[in-house]
């Protein structure tokens, strides 16, 4: 079980909230003249990444402190218990294991006493031929063709992984046109479909519960649509797969079990793209990528589970975001990679740290009296950089970034990539350092300005810097190093949710909306005017019922 600790009342903690009196009143900049040794004293390399944390509003002693915090919050127990198959998971009485679906290295996890690695085995050697003969084009539609484009249908973390994934890597794509229907809004699989051929199309439903109104619509209009288009009810088994935990629904659905790929409800959706669900992946790289993401992912987890706090990155990144919402009152994070292969991964990291850590209720049932887990949002550079950084620069508040790119680019273009990482390198800089009253002034008077137009203008030019960033430079992207980095930024989350003493595995927020819906889908039939809401509630539900 995890310890049930409220970090408030750590010793650390008083320790850091006097601290932070201290560190306030320095910036950034000034630790670096202080300091030569800072870079290294604040970098780690896992591997092909290296994550420089240097440029943050930290001290040696504040490292010291958040490591003393993660100690007294007992972490180290934590991460065993989560290793150990505990269910830590206590509001769903489940056990977390997303680490044993990609624990290449075959030890025994136990969960009730069961080792579940051969199981897991079992699936991703499924996933193996099943990938090989759909790519190879040995297995053919219902008039003998072989399959073009694959569906997946599927909503959260039966989507959000498997798009960020099948995008970041779509360098190293085959033939095979992934597409992906999430939407309840009908024109999202009508656009989709519009473009396909039954014959060659093969979908995917992808949901854990087999239950998601959203996938169970789109998953009938798909269905309903290959049988429009000349599929016969026998030829549905050439046509869909299921990916789920739930094979009684997926018989009822009328898709043949033997093209179920099973998953367990040790496995959060959200932490989902290593098992099953993440079938459109390896059918889009090709399965022995899919086992370098697992590889990648797999050693972030020893590196997790072994390294020393201290040069431990999810450990950092972790108690970096506590200290900046906790002290700081940082309200969001933002996710900037500078790739635009990565474009969903913010997208990607919003449910996964936003539906994890979203919570205001700690581990013995209590109200906190302390905020949790943070926005999360963010888009590739250097869009952003045309867009919201004005706000991160000379905005009121303090948001901590997460700058991500490689050194390789897998496009190598003319200047396209230095270009590309000048403004990386720029960013973070300019973010620390800012621009001085006087430098501003320096500046103007070469540009040949006035007096009085310097005084004028003066001070919407100053930056005051001292803004904390995180730079994660990675060799190159490849399946190996992004299935490494979601890894981390999986169990930073989970680090959070310790320190946070609430539970990051469970989900309940997202059920009453659901509920609603449920209630209000049969008062939308009929003309008559509803009365059972608040009046805004009724007005909306009235006025759509005499527009549509
Ligand atoms: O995979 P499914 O069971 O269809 O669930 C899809 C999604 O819906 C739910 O509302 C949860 O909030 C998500 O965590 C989940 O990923």
């Amino acid at each position: 079980m995890l310890p049930k600790i409220n970090f408030t009342e750590t010793e650390a903690y008083k320790y850091l909230a006097d601290h932070f009196i201290d560190i306030n009143k320095k910036g950034i900049k000034d630790f670096f003249a202080e300091d030569a040794d800072r870079f290294s004293k604040f970098s780690v390399f896992f591997e092909d990444i290296l994550l420089d944390y240097s440029k943050n509003r930290i001290s040696d002693e504040t490292v010291a402190l958040l490591m003393q915090l993660a100690r007294e919050c007992k972490l180290d127990e934590a991460i065993e218990a989560m290793y150990a198959g505990d269910k830590i998971n206590e509001t769903e009485d489940r056990s977390v294991l997303h680490i044993a679906l990609r624990n290449l290295s075959k030890t025994p996890i136990l969960v009730d006493g069961k080792d579940v690695m051969p199981e897991v085995n079992a699936v991703l050697a499924k996933m193996e031929k099943f990938s090989n003969a759909i790519i190879s084009g040995e297995w053919k539609g219902y008039t003998g063709k072989p399959i073009t484009d694959v569906v997946n249908i599927g909503i959260g973390g039966s989507d959000l992984g498997p798009v960020m994934v099948t995008e970041a890597l779509k360098h190293y794509k085959n033939h095979l046109n992934i597409h992906f229907v999430s939407n309840i809004d009908g024109t999202h699989i009508a656009e989709t479909l519009s473009e396909l051929n039954a014959e060659t199309t093969l979908f995917l439903v992808a949901s854990k519960t087999f239950t998601t109104q959203e996938t169970m619509t789109n998953a009938h209009s798909a269905r309903s649509w290959f049988l429009e288009n000349g599929g016969k009810e026998d030829d549905i088994a050439k046509h869909f797969a299921a990916l789920s935990t739930n094979a009684k629904d997926v018989s009822a659905f009328g898709i043949d079990t033997e093209n179920m790929f099973e998953f367990w409800d040790w496995v959060g959706g959200r932490y989902s793209l290593w098992s099953a669900i993440g079938l459109s992946i390896s059918l889009s790289i090709g399965f022995d990528n899919f086992k370098q993401l697992l590889a990648g992912a797999h050693a972030t987890d020893n590196h997790f589970k072994t390294a020393e706090f201290e040069s431990n990155i999810p450990v950092i990144l972790g108690l970096l975001g506590v200290w900046y919402i906790n002290f700081y009152n940082a309200e969001t994070q933002v996710i900037l990679p500078y790739d635009q292969y990565m474009h969903r991964f913010a997208a990607y990291f919003q449910q996964g740290d936003m539906e994890s850590n979203g919570k205001h209720v700690d581990r013995n049932g209590n109200e906190v009296d302390y905020e949790t887990g943070p926005i999360i949002w963010g888009e590739p550079g250097t869009n952003g950089q045309h867009a919201f950084y004005q706000l991160i620069h000379q905005g009121t508040r303090i948001i901590p970034a997460d700058f991500i790119a490689p050194a390789q680019s897998l496009n190598p273009l003319g200047d396209h990539h230095p270009i590309l990482l000048s403004n990386f390198f720029a960013q973070t800089e300019a973010l620390m350092n800012g621009k001085t009253e006087e430098e501003v002034i320096e500046e103007l008077k070469k540009d040949g300005k006035s007096e009085e137009e310097i005084k004028t203008i003066a001070p919407f030019k100053v930056f005051e810097g001292n803004r904390p960033t995180n730079s994660i430079l990675l060799k190159k992207i490849t399946p190996y190093t992004l299935g490494s980095l979601v890894a981390m930024y999986e169990h930073k989350i989970f680090v959070q949710g310790v320190i946070w003493n609430i539970f990051s595995f469970d989900q309940w927020g997202v059920e009453l909306g659901k509920q609603l819906a449920k209630k209000i889908l049969p008062e939308l039939k009929g003309n008559e005017k509803v009365s059972s809401h608040d009046s805004s509630t009724n007005g909306l539900i009235n006025q759509y019922k005499a527009w549509r």
